[in-house]
Protein backbone atom coordinates (compact mmCIF):
# COMPACT_ATOMS: atom_id res chain seq x y z
CA UNK A 1 0.00 0.00 0.00
CA UNK A 2 1.49 3.21 -0.86
CA UNK A 3 -0.06 7.24 -1.09
CA UNK A 4 1.34 10.43 0.38
CA UNK A 5 3.38 11.09 2.83
CA UNK A 6 1.33 10.70 6.21
CA UNK A 7 1.03 14.35 8.65
CA UNK A 8 2.65 13.02 12.00
CA UNK A 9 -0.63 13.51 13.63
CA UNK A 10 -1.98 11.38 11.50
CA UNK A 11 0.93 8.75 11.60
CA UNK A 12 0.67 8.49 15.26
CA UNK A 13 -2.99 8.31 15.14
CA UNK A 14 -2.85 5.49 13.05
CA UNK A 15 0.01 3.46 15.16
CA UNK A 16 -2.98 4.80 18.15
CA UNK A 17 -5.41 3.04 16.48
CA UNK A 18 -3.25 -0.76 15.53
CA UNK A 19 -2.91 -0.92 19.55
CA UNK A 20 -6.97 0.08 19.61
CA UNK A 21 -7.44 -3.11 17.58
CA UNK A 22 -5.01 -5.41 18.87
CA UNK A 23 -2.95 -4.79 21.70
CA UNK A 24 -1.99 -7.69 23.68
CA UNK A 25 -4.70 -5.53 27.09
CA UNK A 26 -7.74 -7.01 24.79
CA UNK A 27 -6.85 -10.57 24.77
CA UNK A 28 -8.88 -13.05 26.80
CA UNK A 29 -6.14 -14.51 29.17
CA UNK A 30 -5.38 -10.95 30.23
CA UNK A 31 -9.03 -10.52 31.12
CA UNK A 32 -9.09 -13.39 33.12
CA UNK A 33 -5.71 -12.42 34.90
CA UNK A 34 -6.87 -8.84 35.82
CA UNK A 35 -10.28 -9.96 36.69
CA UNK A 36 -9.09 -12.40 39.21
CA UNK A 37 -10.56 -15.06 37.28
CA UNK A 38 -7.16 -17.49 37.35
CA UNK A 39 -5.89 -19.63 39.49
CA UNK A 40 -2.21 -19.59 41.45
CA UNK A 41 -1.14 -22.02 39.17
CA UNK A 42 -2.25 -20.35 35.91
CA UNK A 43 -0.70 -17.32 37.55
CA UNK A 44 2.70 -19.16 37.89
CA UNK A 45 2.40 -20.38 34.62
CA UNK A 46 1.93 -16.41 32.53
CA UNK A 47 4.96 -15.36 34.93
CA UNK A 48 7.24 -18.51 33.91
CA UNK A 49 6.85 -17.52 30.55
CA UNK A 50 6.98 -14.17 30.46
CA UNK A 51 10.53 -14.29 32.11
CA UNK A 52 11.53 -15.19 28.34
CA UNK A 53 10.23 -12.01 27.02
CA UNK A 54 12.04 -10.05 29.53
CA UNK A 55 15.19 -11.91 29.35
CA UNK A 56 15.31 -11.62 25.87
CA UNK A 57 14.26 -7.71 25.31
CA UNK A 58 18.39 -6.57 26.24
CA UNK A 59 19.36 -9.07 23.59
CA UNK A 60 17.51 -7.13 20.90
CA UNK A 61 18.11 -3.54 22.34
CA UNK A 62 22.00 -4.57 22.26
CA UNK A 63 21.33 -5.91 18.91
CA UNK A 64 19.59 -2.86 18.04
CA UNK A 65 22.40 -0.40 19.85
CA UNK A 66 25.30 -1.82 17.81
CA UNK A 67 23.26 -0.75 14.88
CA UNK A 68 23.19 3.01 15.36
CA UNK A 69 25.04 5.37 13.84
CA UNK A 70 25.67 8.54 16.36
CA UNK A 71 26.84 8.38 19.65
CA UNK A 72 23.28 10.39 20.49
CA UNK A 73 21.26 7.40 19.04
CA UNK A 74 23.46 4.92 21.01
CA UNK A 75 23.29 6.93 24.36
CA UNK A 76 19.60 6.74 24.37
CA UNK A 77 19.47 3.20 23.41
CA UNK A 78 21.67 1.84 26.29
CA UNK A 79 19.67 3.36 29.03
CA UNK A 80 17.27 0.71 27.77
CA UNK A 81 19.65 -1.85 28.35
CA UNK A 82 20.80 -0.52 32.08
CA UNK A 83 16.56 -0.29 32.47
CA UNK A 84 16.30 -4.05 32.19
CA UNK A 85 19.83 -5.25 33.22
CA UNK A 86 20.46 -2.54 36.03
CA UNK A 87 23.72 -0.83 36.36
CA UNK A 88 25.26 -3.02 39.39
CA UNK A 89 24.01 -0.68 41.74
CA UNK A 90 20.43 -1.46 41.37
CA UNK A 91 18.48 -4.11 40.11
CA UNK A 92 17.28 -4.13 36.40
CA UNK A 93 14.28 -5.19 34.84
CA UNK A 94 15.21 -9.28 34.40
CA UNK A 95 16.19 -9.19 37.89
CA UNK A 96 13.16 -7.47 39.40
CA UNK A 97 11.41 -10.14 36.93
CA UNK A 98 12.86 -12.80 38.54
CA UNK A 99 11.35 -11.52 41.79
CA UNK A 100 8.09 -11.39 40.74
CA UNK A 101 8.57 -15.51 39.70
CA UNK A 102 10.15 -16.09 43.02
CA UNK A 103 7.01 -14.10 44.97
CA UNK A 104 4.74 -16.68 43.15
CA UNK A 105 6.46 -19.80 44.69
CA UNK A 106 8.41 -20.19 41.18
CA UNK A 107 12.04 -22.05 41.70
CA UNK A 108 14.68 -19.24 39.93
CA UNK A 109 16.76 -22.16 38.49
CA UNK A 110 13.34 -23.37 37.11
CA UNK A 111 12.71 -20.24 35.64
CA UNK A 112 15.62 -19.22 34.64
CA UNK A 113 16.52 -22.82 32.72
CA UNK A 114 13.93 -22.32 30.58
CA UNK A 115 12.82 -25.60 31.03
CA UNK A 116 9.02 -25.30 31.44
CA UNK A 117 8.33 -22.66 29.05
CA UNK A 118 6.05 -23.51 25.95
CA UNK A 119 7.63 -23.50 22.51
CA UNK A 120 5.03 -20.81 21.34
CA UNK A 121 6.43 -18.76 23.93
CA UNK A 122 10.23 -19.43 22.44
CA UNK A 123 9.46 -19.31 19.09
CA UNK A 124 7.21 -15.72 19.56
CA UNK A 125 10.01 -14.16 21.29
CA UNK A 126 12.72 -15.26 19.41
CA UNK A 127 10.62 -13.83 16.36
CA UNK A 128 11.07 -10.84 17.96
CA UNK A 129 15.48 -10.98 18.28
CA UNK A 130 15.35 -11.90 15.23
CA UNK A 131 13.11 -9.21 13.36
CA UNK A 132 15.09 -6.30 15.28
CA UNK A 133 18.24 -8.11 14.24
CA UNK A 134 17.09 -8.56 10.74
CA UNK A 135 14.79 -5.47 9.74
CA UNK A 136 15.84 -1.82 8.76
CA UNK A 137 16.31 -0.10 12.24
CA UNK A 138 13.59 1.81 11.25
CA UNK A 139 11.36 -1.17 11.52
CA UNK A 140 13.12 -2.53 14.68
CA UNK A 141 12.61 1.16 16.63
CA UNK A 142 9.10 1.38 15.40
CA UNK A 143 8.63 -2.63 16.64
CA UNK A 144 9.25 -1.20 20.19
CA UNK A 145 6.61 1.16 20.32
CA UNK A 146 3.82 -1.19 21.82
CA UNK A 147 4.74 0.09 24.93
CA UNK A 148 2.56 4.10 24.06
CA UNK A 149 -0.12 1.13 24.88
CA UNK A 150 1.86 -0.48 28.16
CA UNK A 151 1.27 1.85 31.30
CA UNK A 152 -2.87 1.73 30.87
CA UNK A 153 -2.40 -2.05 30.78
CA UNK A 154 0.13 -2.19 33.46
CA UNK A 155 -1.84 0.27 36.08
CA UNK A 156 -5.06 -2.19 35.46
CA UNK A 157 -2.88 -5.14 35.84
CA UNK A 158 -1.44 -4.09 39.31
CA UNK A 159 -4.83 -2.95 41.10
CA UNK A 160 -6.72 -6.09 39.70
CA UNK A 161 -4.35 -7.95 40.66
CA UNK A 162 -3.39 -6.58 44.52
CA UNK A 163 -7.08 -6.68 44.16
CA UNK A 164 -8.02 -10.49 43.62
CA UNK A 165 -5.58 -12.72 44.40
CA UNK A 166 -4.12 -12.93 48.20
CA UNK A 167 -1.04 -14.59 47.02
CA UNK A 168 0.73 -11.49 44.96
CA UNK A 169 1.34 -7.90 46.89
CA UNK A 170 3.06 -5.06 46.37
CA UNK A 171 6.55 -6.53 46.57
CA UNK A 172 5.46 -9.11 44.39
CA UNK A 173 4.52 -6.78 41.65
CA UNK A 174 7.71 -4.28 42.07
CA UNK A 175 8.67 -4.82 38.89
CA UNK A 176 6.06 -2.65 37.21
CA UNK A 177 6.53 0.30 39.16
CA UNK A 178 9.78 1.41 37.31
CA UNK A 179 7.58 0.81 33.90
CA UNK A 180 5.45 3.37 34.68
CA UNK A 181 8.26 5.92 34.31
CA UNK A 182 10.35 4.29 31.69
CA UNK A 183 8.06 3.10 29.08
CA UNK A 184 6.86 6.84 28.49
CA UNK A 185 10.46 7.90 27.81
CA UNK A 186 11.06 4.95 25.60
CA UNK A 187 8.03 5.81 23.84
CA UNK A 188 8.65 9.69 23.24
CA UNK A 189 11.69 9.21 21.59
CA UNK A 190 11.19 5.91 19.70
CA UNK A 191 8.05 7.81 18.67
CA UNK A 192 10.24 11.29 17.65
CA UNK A 193 12.32 8.68 16.12
CA UNK A 194 9.99 7.20 13.92
CA UNK A 195 8.10 10.34 12.79
CA UNK A 196 11.63 11.94 11.64
CA UNK A 197 13.18 8.67 9.78
CA UNK A 198 10.28 7.78 7.77
CA UNK A 199 10.33 10.21 5.04
CA UNK A 200 8.32 8.13 2.68
CA UNK A 201 4.84 6.44 2.46
CA UNK A 202 6.39 3.42 2.36
CA UNK A 203 8.58 3.45 5.05
CA UNK A 204 5.31 4.70 7.14
CA UNK A 205 3.55 1.52 6.07
CA UNK A 206 6.77 -0.31 7.15
CA UNK A 207 6.61 1.46 10.29
CA UNK A 208 2.92 0.85 10.74
CA UNK A 209 3.52 -3.05 9.82
CA UNK A 210 6.38 -3.55 12.29
CA UNK A 211 3.98 -2.28 15.63
CA UNK A 212 1.54 -5.05 13.87
CA UNK A 213 4.16 -7.58 13.95
CA UNK A 214 4.49 -6.95 17.27
CA UNK A 215 1.37 -6.77 18.30
CA UNK A 216 0.46 -10.18 17.04
CA UNK A 217 3.80 -11.87 19.01
CA UNK A 218 2.55 -10.49 22.24
CA UNK A 219 -1.19 -11.59 21.47
CA UNK A 220 0.70 -15.05 20.00
CA UNK A 221 2.42 -15.44 23.39
CA UNK A 222 -1.23 -15.11 25.42
CA UNK A 223 -2.77 -17.39 22.74
CA UNK A 224 -0.42 -20.40 23.87
CA UNK A 225 -0.77 -19.80 26.99
CA UNK A 226 -4.55 -19.69 27.08
CA UNK A 227 -4.28 -23.38 24.96
CA UNK A 228 -2.24 -24.74 28.14
CA UNK A 229 -3.78 -23.31 30.99
CA UNK A 230 -7.27 -22.63 30.58
CA UNK A 231 -8.68 -23.85 27.69
CA UNK A 232 -8.35 -26.80 26.61
CA UNK A 233 -5.70 -27.08 29.08
CA UNK A 234 -3.26 -28.78 27.44
CA UNK A 235 0.25 -27.93 28.25
CA UNK A 236 2.92 -29.65 25.51
CA UNK A 237 5.38 -32.10 26.70
CA UNK A 238 7.81 -31.09 28.72
CA UNK A 239 6.36 -27.50 30.08
CA UNK A 240 5.21 -25.97 33.30
CA UNK A 241 2.71 -27.80 34.89
CA UNK A 242 1.69 -26.42 37.56
CA UNK A 243 1.67 -28.61 40.98
CA UNK A 244 -2.22 -27.91 41.67
CA UNK A 245 -2.64 -30.30 38.41
CA UNK A 246 0.21 -32.42 38.19
CA UNK A 247 -0.92 -36.05 38.53
CA UNK A 248 -1.10 -37.32 41.96
CA UNK A 249 -1.45 -33.92 43.25
CA UNK A 250 -4.17 -32.75 46.05
CA UNK A 251 -6.03 -35.88 45.05
CA UNK A 252 -7.96 -36.42 48.06
CA UNK A 253 -7.39 -39.30 51.19
CA UNK A 254 -9.63 -41.81 50.85
CA UNK A 255 -11.63 -41.72 53.76
O1 LIG B 1 3.34 -5.50 30.83
C1 LIG B 1 3.18 -5.38 29.63
O2 LIG B 1 2.08 -5.59 29.09
C2 LIG B 1 4.34 -4.98 28.81
C3 LIG B 1 4.26 -4.82 27.46
C4 LIG B 1 5.42 -4.47 26.72
C5 LIG B 1 5.22 -4.33 25.29
O3 LIG B 1 4.17 -3.79 24.89
O4 LIG B 1 6.04 -4.77 24.50
C6 LIG B 1 6.65 -4.34 27.39
C7 LIG B 1 6.62 -4.49 28.79
N1 LIG B 1 5.50 -4.80 29.47
C8 LIG B 1 7.81 -4.34 29.58
O5 LIG B 1 7.76 -4.47 30.81
C9 LIG B 1 9.03 -4.07 28.94
O6 LIG B 1 10.06 -3.96 29.62
C10 LIG B 1 9.06 -3.92 27.55
C11 LIG B 1 10.10 -3.68 26.67
C12 LIG B 1 9.53 -3.70 25.43
C13 LIG B 1 10.19 -3.53 24.12
O7 LIG B 1 9.55 -3.84 23.11
O8 LIG B 1 11.37 -3.12 24.07
N2 LIG B 1 8.21 -3.91 25.52
C14 LIG B 1 7.90 -4.04 26.80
Amino acid sequence: MSGPLLPREELEARLRAIGAERYHSLHPFHRLLHDGRLNKGQVQAWALNRYYYQASIPAKDASLLARLPTTALRREWRRRLEDHDGDGSKPGGVERWLRLTGGLGLDEGYVTSLQGLLPATRFAVDAYVHFVRERTVLEAVASSLTEMFSPAIISERVSGMLRAYDFVDEATLAYFTPRLTQAPQDVAFALDYVAEEARTREQQEAVMAALRFKCDLLWAQLDALHHAYVAPGLPPPGAFVPEAFAPGARVAEPA
